[in-house]
């Protein structure tokens, strides 16, 4: 069986039904393209990731590691606005960070830009410890949705705003762990 058969043709999580949007095989293709991307603008640079928690973990692990440079620094911070499917409007910092940024070539890896509310509070807090430069890489953009006018400098992705779970993404927590990226069921 190949990785691509085993993709479900729905996901139930809470009562709430999701059927495939993003396959596993077309994400590791727009993974690659934005990694070299990064590759080429960040040539001759030491880069500092930041992966922003929960959500990015699994695509910061696949782009990281796309983008081959040996030279760079990950690190994590936590931030959190939704609830169910909504965000609250509320972006609150859970987990911050310890690096000295001043000087540094800061790459913030994101999974989903939406509102766009979590991206501009972030690039406000980095953006005010000095560092040389900021690029905000993003697996899922939804510019239908935006609140602030935020455009990510790489997207995998532009999508409808309809509400996504799966590679990262959760609802309420669960289905993370999936391969795949899901669609809510209109
Ligand atoms: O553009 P916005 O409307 O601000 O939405 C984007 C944010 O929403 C999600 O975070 P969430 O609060 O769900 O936390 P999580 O990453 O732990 O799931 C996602 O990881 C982004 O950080
Ligand atoms: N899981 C999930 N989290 C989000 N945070 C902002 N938009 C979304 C979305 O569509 N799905």
């Amino acid at each position: 069986m190949t990785d691509d058969e085993r993709i479900a043709e729905e996901v139930v999580v809470d009562g709430l039904t999701f059927v495939p949007f993003l396959k596993r095989d077309e994400i590791r293709r727009q993974v690659k393209r934005v990694a070299s991307e990064l590759r080429r603008d960040l040539e001759g640079k030491r880069p500092l990731f930041i992966c922003v928690l929960n959500g990015a973990f699994i695509f910061a692990a696949d782009l990281i590691r796309e983008c081959g440079i040996n030279d760079c620094s990950v690190t994590f911070v936590r931030y959190k606005s939704y609830e169910g499917m909504s965000t609250t409007g509320n972006v609150k910092q859970l987990v911050g960070l310890t690096e000295d940024l001043t000087g540094r070539d800061v790459v913030i890896i994101e999974d989903i830009v939406d509102t766009g509310l979590t991206a501009k509070q972030m690039i406000a807090d980095i953006k005010k410890q000095g560092p040389e430069s900021v690029r905000f890489v993003t697996l899922l953009h939804k510019p239908a949705s935006s609140k602030t006018g935020f455009t990510p400098d790489y997207a995998a992705f532009t999508i409808p705003p309809s509400f996504i779970i799966g590679y990262g993404l959760d609802l309420d927590g669960k289905v993370r762990n999936l391969k795949d990226i899901y669609v809510i069921k209109e």
